[in-house]
């Protein structure tokens, strides 16, 4: 019997509910140092699978090799990973991770290209939370790769319930996946507040509006980020309190304390976007806001006067 057909590095919350998504119909090999951390709510049971399909869970990175491998940890863990084991790697890459690296500034594509030089690149991304995926919901994402190998890695990790939409914006797909994390910790912070739903709906509206700013100066093209990766992704994630973002934000604007524990990639995301937004000459006034608001720098009500004395200008 050959060897898998994917392979899942990262069993956390996401990679585990690709993993149960992808089990019924192809050979999948799940790799985390801890036990996976099924999504609540997913079915464990065996599935119907073809005989040539099941999952096996393990913790020995050298067993996580195949054609395909979703490198699923989050942004700031995946260069530090990729440093270590970068050179173990081999086939298509494809990160999930939704953010931009603190110390490099880059996306998660760099972080690939840097540690498996020559390696095929790809990202997934869109709306999707990982316990409707593992629980077989229908669901859209984008998968985005330049190479020439990108339609047969769509066609290999869509299911009949996983959609996959293709493009070759990598920097636009990453950057909106990344950016809407930040702004939905807004809107969780707007509502948090009791600012109430046209607040957040301004706040969505003029966030989508920097995000695009930031993504097109860094090279993305303008239609992507209205596509799954970018508005698809910041409408999901600023309306649901199942975002660990938006629960995030709600918390500031509560000005409750936040379990540590929880990966909330936008905080991290926000304070990378206060030093790269500026060097590019982009005003990116509500992440900057969220990263005052993470760093402690600011108070809710400080950050609401600073962005309603902004000068009024045209839209
Ligand atoms: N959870 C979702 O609904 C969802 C949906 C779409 C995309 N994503 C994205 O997928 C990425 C992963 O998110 P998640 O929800 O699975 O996070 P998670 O917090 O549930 O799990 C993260 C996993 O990464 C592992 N990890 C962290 N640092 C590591 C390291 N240095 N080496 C090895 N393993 C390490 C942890 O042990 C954990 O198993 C994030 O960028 C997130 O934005 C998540
Ligand atoms: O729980 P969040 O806020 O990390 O969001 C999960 C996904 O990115 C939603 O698409």
């Amino acid at each position: 019997m050959s060897g898998p057909d994917i392979a899942i590095v990262g069993a956390g919350a996401f990679g585990s509910a690709l993993a149960l998504a992808l089990a019924p119909t192809r050979r999948v090999v799940l790799w985390g140092r801890n036990p996976p951390r099924w999504p609540a709510g997913a079915d464990l049971t065996e599935k119907p699978r073809t005989d040539d399909a099941g999952l096996t869970v393990t913790t020995d990175l050298a067993q996580a090799t195949a054609p395909i491998t979703l490198l699923a940890l989050p942004a700031q863990a995946l260069r530090p990973f990729l440093s270590q084991h970068g050179p173990a790697l081999s086939g298509a890459l494809v990160s999930t991770a939704k953010g931009i690296d603190l110390e490099t500034l880059e996306g998660p594509s760099r972080s690939i290209a840097r540690a498996c030089p020559g390696a095929v690149i790809a990202v997934l991304t869109g709306p999707s939370f990982a316990a409707d995926i593992a629980r077989g919901l229908p669901t859209a994402l984008t998968l985005a790769c330049a190479d020439p190998q990108a339609e047969a890695i769509q066609h290999a990790l869509a299911t009949p319930t996983l959609r996959l939409y293709r493009t070759a914006d990598v920097t636009g797909a990453e950057l909106g996946g990344a950016l809407k994390n930040v702004i939905a910790i807004a809107a969780g912070a707007a509502i948090g507040a009791g600012f109430g739903d046209s607040a957040r709906a301004a706040i969505v509206t003029r966030g989508f509006a920097e995000m695009t700013r930031l993504a097109t100066r860094l090279g993305a093209e303008a239609e992507t980020l209205v596509g799954l990766s970018g508005l698809g992704d910041l409408i999901l994630t600023s309306t649901s309190d199942q975002s660990r973002n938006f629960r995030y934000g709600l918390s500031l604007g509560r000005g409750q304390t936040f379990d540590a524990g929880v990966t909330v990639e936008g905080a991290a995301t926000a304070r990378a976007v206060a030093r790269l937004a500026p060097r590019v000459d982009v005003e990116m006034p509500v992440a900057s806001q969220v990263a005052a608001l993470s760093e402690g720098r600011t108070t809710i009500a400080a950050a609401l006067a600073t962005l309603l004395n902004r000068p009024l200008r045209e839209e």
